[in-house]
This record gives structure tokens, C-alpha cells and sequence, in this order.
């Protein structure tokens, strides 16, 4: 008899006389996991309605709701039909929306100079939301990119994005927002310095109450990809935008510049995108305690969206483990392109 098969023969009578009992007598882990009811008690982590920020897209014109291929189930909306899928998400009971605007390229310009305008897109998206649905949050997103006709969150100067007059034209986009009934600025472009600036613009401008929701750490990820279909950017930028958003490696990087945002007046924090930065997530929430939102972003919901067409995953399922992995990370909410379905499924017990 060769030597490992006598090895192999004595684990085995090994295993065969093990006492699990003696083992296992302080403590079964399974007792609790028995039945649904005692699951149910012990769940320490649960999804709800009030977690979900719903993203949306706005394009000009009437009655207009325009798929986007690389996000199956989302579409774009003109702003009347926004208003609809405001009341439809405030019946389900959805608290927030965050919208995002798709303007014609011939507006766009080096600058950004349409996000100044007191009645662009956005701004008449949010009059007609909260005139209509007053009760829902709504959420606007502060940057340039959606206006400018290369791509980028800033102003580009000799092949950079200047930060402090970047800085200056978002505080002041940030002002006619409010002027519009924005509940929370978002401000997405991770200039330096632009919570604070944002603050005192909208301070001195009487808008006390409105909050900051910051995208404190979003990082320059292969993510967005769908994102910049939705709002037409994808052919317009130039180069990339790792000169300003953070590095996928950095998490004390990360912290460092969140904390700068809590020092500048941020109410809220948001980590993004969502799935591969859970670590940051935690991390934020144990170091500030502030409210704190992950962004599963368009790369996110398209992955399961294309996973689940193709028959690989149960869709439904992974949606919401994703949502509650969030929770359990320490977020207080998530915005996410799944909030409508999320929310069906979480009235049905499903959640
Ligand atoms: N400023 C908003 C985004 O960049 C969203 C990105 C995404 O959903 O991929």
C-alpha cells in the first residue's frame, strides 16, 4: 500500500468517527436560517421604497419616450412625459428622482455655456416636475458634460480642464437649479473646491434649504459606457477624464477627498459607481456617519440587463441583491435605473 492511500484510508476513518455534535455544541449557525420566519427576525439588512432614487433622462420636444439600446427598459423623456413618470414613481412610492438632460449637439458648445441658462432642459424639467408632483425629491445633476461639445465635466483650456472656472459656472448652474425648485444639488464634475463654492452661491442666493447631495467619490471607471449613449456623449469626448475623476485603486484617496466635501458643507455623500467600490461605501459611512448614496451606474444595470436576456441569471433576483448588498455596505439609498422594477417587486413581499 503506496503512502498516500494509507493518508487517504485514515482521513477517511477520521471522518467517518468525527463528532459533530461536540463540535457544534456551543453554537449552530443554521438554527436561525430554518424557516422563513426566523430568517425574517434575524434579517439584519433590508431593502425598502425609501431607498430608491430613480435616474431619468430628458430630451426636448412633446410626448417623446425614446429607447436607449444600451440600457434595455430605459428611455428617454420629453419633459411632459418626465411629469408622467414622476407621478408614476410617487404612486409607487419612490422619493427621488435624479434627472439628466440630453440636449441637441448644436447647442452644446466649448463651455458649457446652456448649463447657465435659467431655462434649459434640466430647469424645465424641474419646474414641471414639482409643479406637478410636489411631494417627489428631485435631485439635479450639476455638471457640464451633458452641455459641452467635447465631453468633459469642465471647461477645456489648451487641453485641460480648468478647475476654478469650472468651479465658478457650476455654482452658478447649481443656483438657477434651486431658482427651479431643485430639492438636492449633485454635483458630479470632482472639481476641487466646488462643494463650498456651490454652498456659498446658493446661500447668498437665499437657498438655505437646499441640500448638496456630493458625488464625493467617483471614480474614473469603464462604467458609464450606456451613460454616455443615454445623454450623447460618447462621440464627443475626447481623451478621458482621468485627470479629475479618482483612480479605481485609491480608497484612502478616496476618504481624503470626501472628507474635503464634508468640510465644504456636503448634506450627503455618494460613492460611484456602485458594485465594484462597496469597500468605499463602508468606508465612507463609517468615517463621516452622513447620509450616504452608491450610484449603480448604466455599465451596472446593462451587465444584468444583458445577463438576464441572455438567459445566464435570473435578472430580477441579482437586481435585488445588488440593491440590498448597497444596504448592507451602509448605504441609505441607491440611485439606480432599477428603482421602478425594484419597487414593484418590493410591493409584492420580494424585497
Ligand atoms: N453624472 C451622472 C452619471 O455620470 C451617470 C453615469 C452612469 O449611469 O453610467
Amino acid at each position: 500500500m503506496g503512502e498516500s492511500t494509507k493518508n487517504t484510508e485514515a482521513g477517511l476513518a477520521a471522518a467517518a468517527a468525527v463528532n459533530v455534535d461536540e463540535i457544534t455544541a456551543r453554537r449552530r449557525m443554521r438554527r436561525s436560517r430554518g424557516a422563513d420566519w426566523s430568517r425574517r427576525l434575524v434579517r439584519e439588512t433590508r431593502l425598502t421604497v425609501d431607498d430608491l432614487i430613480w435616474p431619468i433622462f430628458i430630451v426636448p420636444g412633446t410626448n417623446i419616450s425614446e429607447p436607449i439600446s444600451a440600457m434595455p427598459g430605459v428611455n428617454r423623456l420629453s419633459v411632459d412625459r418626465a411629469v408622467e413618470a414622476a407621478r408614476m414613481a410617487a404612486d409607487l412610492g419612490i422619493p427621488a428622482l435624479a434627472t439628466f438632460p440630453n440636449v441637441e449637439l448644436e447647442r452644446r458648445d466649448q463651455t458649457g455655456s446652456l448649463a447657465l441658462e435659467a431655462d434649459n432642459l434640466i430647469n424645465q424639467a424641474t419646474r414641471a416636475i414639482k409643479q406637478a408632483v410636489p411631494d417627489i425629491g428631485v435631485i439635479t445633476d450639476v455638471a457640464l458634460d451633458p452641455f459641452t461639445d467635447h465631453g468633459h465635466d469642465g471647461i477645456l483650456r489648451d487641453g485641460e480642464i480648468v478647475n476654478d472656472e469650472t468651479v465658478r459656472a457650476i455654482a452658478a448652474a447649481a443656483v438657477h437649479q434651486a431658482d427651479a425648485g431643485s430639492d438636492i444639488i449633485a454635483p458630479s464634475d470632482m472639481m476641487d473646491g466646488r462643494i463650498g463654492a456651490i454652498r456659498q452661491a446658493l446661500d447668498a442666493a437665499g437657498h438655505q434649504n437646499v441640500a448638496i447631495m456630493s458625488y464625493a467619490t467617483k471614480f474614473a471607471s469603464a462604467c458609464y459606457g450606456p451613460y454616455r449613449e443615454a445623454i450623447n456623449t460618447s462621440g464627443l469626448l475626447k481623451g478621458d477624464k482621468r485627470s479629475y475623476y479618482l483612480d479605481p485603486s485609491n480608497a484612502m484617496e478616496a476618504v481624503r477627498d470626501a472628507a474635503l466635501d464634508v468640510e465644504e458643507g456636503a448634506d450627503m455623500l455618494m460613492v460611484k459607481p456602485g458594485l465594484p467600490y462597496l469597500d468605499i461605501c463602508r468606508a465612507l459611512k463609517d468615517n463621516f456617519g452622513l447620509p450616504t448614496f452608491a450610484y449603480q451606474v448604466s455599465g451596472e444595470y446593462s451587465m444584468v440587463k444583458a445577463a438576464d436576456a441572455a438567459g445566464y441569471i435570473d435578472g430580477e433576483r441579482i437586481m435585488l441583491e445588488t440593491l440590498l448588498a448597497f444596504k448592507r455596505a451602509g448605504c441609505d439609498g441607491i440611485l439606480t435605473y432599477f428603482a421602478p422594477e425594484a419597487a414593484r417587486l418590493i410591493a409584492k413581499g420580494l424585497g
